[in-house]
């Protein structure tokens, strides 16, 4: 599992370690890891052009320190002092003494436009807000001019803990992170700033109580993945109810269907008016128009994709005592009060704009602020929440504990009736016992996988990636 954590933990892991280590310590485990992993993306130090842009914390010492190292191996090393007065003593002593170079801002853009590799060390950790005005052009330079740029710990400007970008912030290929990943690493917009993420461990001890996001990995999907013991059946695998589609949208049953038969559950049953559409597809899913209450047996049930305006369906699912996953119409279409008031696990799966609309609020907002409003969802309506997006984020209902992050996104899921696929995948999941959060991000992670190895560079269609959830298991499954 890769996990994240709050600056408030990090600083407080600082501190403890600090104290028993010689002083420069940990900086020096900092510097040092930076070093390599600009020595790795240069290939050659020997001759070539680096420049730093240095502020005024310790995240310009970083830079500095690791400016000598690989001015030291050769490298001609230029250090732009943002506010010379305050750049950290013992770094640009160093970077000195290994012949480095020092230039004010005036001879910044110059300096950026023959660089090989632009070094981002003006804030990290103790960052407030975006770029400061006369900083701004400098990202632009450093965009423009064909060098790499690495960000120290985190890109300058981005917030760290929510992965907001308020103002302008660089723009990295790679940050080189120190003791864990930060929320802003891992969270859209900032996690586009921040490129590839290198993690450097200097040794910081942090409490698995306070971690703030999650990430599974193969190895954690491959252990909660459902798997048939050899004494099952198919109710005992689970049966999933889909309550999707109408008349006019019959394709949004056939979709989320397409997904749950790939999910996990023994068996599939579906209520609605598109069933002839459904059966024409899938012949083994079990087909019912008497509505949810008479359809017989299931472990979980999913409501609302292409539903239409049948508030009655939506109503009916959510009086079950089953895990029910709310989706799509059936977000616009629930009550909320019955929503908070059931007792069985309830999952709702929103994009921005639908979250957008649940809160009050423009999509813009829910975009630029995902962690906030995923937290905020699932404490208003006493609900684990899915915000789908280009990073999905999964919060437990309440939305206190730790957010789950998806790492296997991709923008070709921007595709109509993907929502649905991940829909029928997820109460697959939910009906063969999953919790609300591991179905959820269980599904988004195979969801995203299937849609990689579905698109390999091309767009794909909603039932591409449905066909492709068996390949994603095998490959999670090793
Ligand atoms: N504390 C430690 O022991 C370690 C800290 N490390 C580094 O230290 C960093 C944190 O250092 P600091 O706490 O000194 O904080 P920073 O270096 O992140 O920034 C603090 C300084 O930046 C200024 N500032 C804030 N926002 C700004 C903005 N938008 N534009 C321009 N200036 C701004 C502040 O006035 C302050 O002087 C970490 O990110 C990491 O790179 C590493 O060396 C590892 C060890």
């Amino acid at each position: 599992m890769r996990t994240a954590y709050s600056v408030e933990t990090v600083r407080a892991a600082e501190r403890e370690l600090m104290a028993r280590l010689p002083d420069g310590a940990l900086m020096q485990r900092a510097a040092a890891g930076l070093a390599a992993a600009c020595a790795d993306l240069l290939g050659r130090v020997y001759g070539s052009r680096i420049v730093l842009l240095i502020g005024s914390g310790d995240n310009g010492g970083d830079a500095l320190y690791a400016g000598a190292r690989l001015a030291r191996r050769g490298a001609g090393v230029t250090a732009i002092l943002l506010t010379p007065e305050r750049a950290h003593t013992g770094g640009l002593a160093a970077l000195r003494r290994a012949g480095g170079r020092t230039a004010g801002v005036d001879a910044a853009e110059a300096s950026i436009e023959r660089a090989d590799l632009v070094v981002d060390g003006i804030v990290g950790i103790g960052g407030k807000g975006g770029l400061r005005p006369e900083v701004a052009p400098l990202a632009a330079a450093a965009a423009r001019s064909g060098a790499a740029v690495v960000a120290v710990d985190l890109p300058s400007g981005v917030d760290v803990d929510t992965g907001e970008v308020r103002g302008e912030a660089m723009r990295a290929d790679l940050t080189v992170t120190f003791g864990t990943h930060k929320p802003g690493l891992l969270i859209d917009p900032a996690r586009e700033y921040a490129g590839v993420v290198r993690l450097v461990d200097i040794g910081l001890a942090l409490p698995s109580e306070a971690v703030e996001l999650e990430a599974l990995q193969h190895a954690d999907v491959a252990r909660l993945l459902p798997l048939p013991a050899a004494e099952t059946d198919k109710y005992r695998r689970g049966v999933v109810g889909i309550a999707a589609g109408s008349a006019r949208y019959p394709g949004a049953a056939v979709l989320a269907v397409a997904g749950a038969l790939r999910g996990g559950a023994g068996a599939v049953r579906y209520v609605g008016p598109a069933g002839d559409a459904v059966i024409a597809r899938f012949p083994e899913t079990l087909v019912s128009d008497r509505g949810p209450k008479k359809a017989g047996r299931v472990q979980a049930w999913v409501v609302g994709p292409g539903a239409g305006d049948d508030a009655a369906t939506v109503a009916e699912v959510l009086a079950t005592d089953v895990p029910v996953l709310i989706d799509a119409d059936g977000l616009r279409l629930a009550d909320p009060e019955a929503v908070r008031g059931r007792t069985a696990p309830t999952l709702m799966t929103p994009h921005a704009g639908e979250a957008a609309a649940l809160l009050g609020v423009s999509r813009e907002e829910v975009e630029g602020a995902r962690l906030a409003s995923v937290r905020e969802l699932a404490a208003r309506y006493a609900a684990a929440v899915l915000l789908k997006g280009s990073t999905t984020l999964v919060a437990g209902a309440g939305g206190t504990g730790p957010v789950r992050v998806n790492p296997t996104g991709t923008s070709w899921l921007a595709t109509a009736g993907s929502g649905d696929v991940l829909s029928g995948l997820t109460g697959s999941l939910l009906a063969a016992g999953l919790t609300a959060v591991d179905a959820a991000s269980v599904a988004a992670y195979l969801h995203g996988l299937s849609a990689r190895f579905a698109a390999d560079g091309a767009p794909v269609g909603a039932h591409d990636v449905a066909e492709g959830i068996p390949g994603a298991w095998r490959d999670v499954r090793g």
